[in-house]
């Protein structure tokens, strides 16, 4: 399906304000109390945070006490992250976290890490710097669903609004057993028509799941999260609700899919980045943040990365090396085909033509420590080629550009050498992201001219020469990497589109 979008009334200079300005103004420091708050933060796990605030040219980075700020949060595949911004997008504080494991009937309780770790990072916001936060917004992993109960009870302790009725399905789950009803109902090789589209995963609960249905809405790992801030129920943005078959171009759901019995869990959606409420009055007072701050939608974590790298013009990409390989080609024209797992996200007047392979850091992490990778790293000469060929997965199963939920991962022959194993790992991954390149430009996007990189995987010099070199394209490490900084450049736009 091509097609381009009529010029949407958002302007894009409001997602990338004018880069830092040198030097910054001194600080003068708001004391506030210390503020208790209930056992929503886990104390255990404060230990696993690392400090990463923000010093610039050995300076503390100051700001008037006038200033607003703006926080981004970033809930990726193996750990969470906040960025504070000031509107010239100087960093103020960051913190990264890692998600506690909390097991429920020996499986991962996501919600519950996910939950704890959200007012985890809201603890490690320094306290003076909390009543300048302006607005909210944050990134999750795309399709990542929650089925929620959404029973308004007149009993407010006993409610159990907004808790997940059942676990919550994955990023990267698959729901082979509702494909072929969507296929049946939707448009051929539409997004929604791969198994780990978030409409089969809502299909395939809708079939299997024998609980009362009559008030449970849908929500995405992002809207979640956001609800737990701004309480209002039932809110997505149209990046996130791309995979359950919202359709930016129309800006609603489409009618073969309001048909569907289902349909009426679907949340309302909006353009990223739009206020939706003040933060919850409790949790305001709870963390010392003040009073007119809002909490905005969000997006998904490749298109949060994708902001942050600041890439304005068609042509230009982004490929998040973080657990998986997502990339993002800013296209003036929309496609979309599930055969190959590529589908087009909207950006004001554009499209983020692309998709997410299974391949990524998630394969380098069973294999190496991030202290290995970077020894290992140190001894590859990148302009060889490696003659190992793989294809990195960490489990079976394909997404893009390749759309095989059968695939089987190929990392042997081993060899005796751990710098040729990374080396020939990393070459293969380069060759998949290659590939997921050229397939868009047969596909008739716009031409890659170049790629900036964030996630984990950009931190790696010799893996962006090996990628320049297999890619044949100017590779480089986007100014800034973390998809938090990409959340809090939309928290900047809410707060200005006020
Ligand atoms: N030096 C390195 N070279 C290549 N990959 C690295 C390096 N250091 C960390 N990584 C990878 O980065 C990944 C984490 O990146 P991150 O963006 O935090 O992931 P996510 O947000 O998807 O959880 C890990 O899987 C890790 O293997
Ligand atoms: O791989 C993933 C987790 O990191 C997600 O699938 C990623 O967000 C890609 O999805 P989208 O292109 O919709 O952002």
């Amino acid at each position: 399906m091509l097609g381009s979008i009529s010029q949407s009334s958002l302007s894009t200079q409001v997602l990338y304000p004018s880069p830092p300005k040198p030097g910054c103004c001194t600080a003068r420091r708001l004391l506030v109390g210390t503020w208790a708050y209930k056992n929503c933060v886990d104390k255990s796990a404060r230990l696993k945070t690392m400090v990463v605030g923000c010093k610039k040219e050995n300076q503390e980075v100051g700001f008037q006490a006038c200033e607003r700020l703006y926080l981004g949060m970033d809930f990726g595949t193996s750990g969470a992250r906040y960025a504070l911004i000031d509107k010239q997008g100087t960093i103020h504080a960051e913190r990264k976290r890692q998600y506690p494991q909390y097991m429920r009937e020996e499986t991962m309780d996501w919600a519950r890490s996910w939950k704890t770790t959200l007012f985890s990072l809201l603890e490690d916001i320094p306290v003076h710097l909390r009543p300048h936060v302006a607005s909210i917004s944050l990134d999750g992993t795309s399709a990542t669903t929650l089925i929620i109960d959404s029973v308004v009870s007149e009993c407010i302790t006993c409610s159990n609004t907004g808790e997940p009725l059942a676990r919550p399905y994955l990023y990267n789950e698959s729901c082979p057993d509702a494909l072929p009803v969507v296929k049946s109902i939707a448009p051929v090789n539409h997004t929604v028509c791969s198994g780990s589209s978030t409409l089969c995963k809502l299909v395939s609960w809708w079939n299997n799941d024998n609980s009362d249905k009559t008030s449970t809405i849908l929500l995405h790992q992002a809207d979640w999260l956001l609800w737990l801030l701004h309480g209002q129920l039932g809110v997505s943005d149209y990046n996130n609700a791309l995979k359950v078959g919202y359709d930016p171009e129309l800006d609603s759901y489409p009618r073969w899919l309001l048909s569907q019995p289902y349909s009426r869990l679907l949340p309302v959606v909006k353009a990223p980045g739009t206020s939706i409420a003040h933060l919850k009055e409790d949790v305001r007072t709870l963390f010392g943040f003040s009073e007119d701050c809002i909490v905005c939608t969000g997006t998904t974590d490749s298109i949060a990365a994708f902001l942050a790298a600041r890439a304005t013009k068609p042509g230009k990409a982004v490929t998040s090396l973080g657990s998986t390989l997502a990339i993002k080609l800013l296209s003036t024209t929309r496609i979309e085909d599930a055969r190959y797992g590529v589908y087009s996200h909207r950006l004001d007047d554009k499209w983020l033509v692309g998709g997410a392979s299974n391949t990524g850091g998630a394969v380098l992490k069973e294999i190496f420590t991030d202290e290995q990778l970077e020894k290992l790293s140190e001894h590859i000469n990148p302009m060889e080629t490696s003659p190992l060929d793989y294809y990195p997965l960490k489990s079976v199963g394909e997404r893009f550009p390749v759309a095989d939920p059968k695939m089987e991962p190929r990392l042997h022959p081993r060899p005796e050498s751990d710098v040729e194993y990374l080396h020939g790992i990393l070459e293969s991954i380069a060759r998949i992201e290659a590939k997921a390149y050229s397939l868009l430009k047969d596909l008739g996007a716009t031409q890659v001219e170049e790629v900036f990189t964030a996630g984990g995987g950009a931190k790696n010099d010799k893996w962006t020469r090996i990628r320049e070199r297999v890619l044949g394209l100017p590779v480089s490490r986007a100014t800034q990497t973390e998809a938090a900084y990409g959340a809090a450049l939309l928290a900047l736009k809410g707060a200005q589109l006020m």
